[in-house]
């Protein structure tokens, strides 16, 4: 799929957003590797801590779906410049995205910027790091 497709996905899946407490719509187009989208929305709630991103509502639904190979996600918001994800969710990218994985950062102004899983979290806690522990030594 065409970036600028999924970037327009990412788009679309913002109008989703429910954001009665910030009013700050963020949409996130998730591409598995066999070419399906998943739309992802913020979801935020009275209790503001059980808020979820739509970073992670997208991977969380192409997870549940059977999906664990990912190629790319695009997200949009209506910022300055590109849509900065926030840590939770450079950890969930982090657990089921390959290090060099392209994220396009975008918003409502057309601004795109092509990063990766990895340079949007270097050193992220992963599963080798408890093998340590594990090994018992
Ligand atoms: O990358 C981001 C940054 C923020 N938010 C949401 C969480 C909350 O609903 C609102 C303000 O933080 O934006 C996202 O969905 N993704
Ligand atoms: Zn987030």
């Amino acid at each position: 799929m065409e970036t600028k497709n999924l970037i327009e996905q990412s788009k679309k899946a913002r109008e989703k957003a429910y954001v009665p407490y910030s009013k700050f719509q963020v949409g996130a187009a998730l591409l598995t590797e066999d070419g399906q989208v998943f739309h992802g929305c913020n979801i935020e709630n009275a209790g503001y801590s059980m808020t979820n991103c739509a970073e992670r509502t997208a991977m969380f639904k192409a997870v549940s779906e059977g999906h664990r190979k990912f190629a790319a996600i695009a997200v949009t918001a209506d910022t300055e410049g590109p849509v900065s994800p926030c840590g939770a969710c450079r950890q969930v990218l982090a657990e089921f995205c390959s290090q060099d994985m392209p994220v396009y950062l975008t918003n409502l102004k057309g601004d795109i910027l092509e990063t990766t899983v990895g340079e949007l979290l270097p050193g992220s806690f992963s599963a080798e790091d408890m093998e340590y522990a594990e090994r018992g030594e």
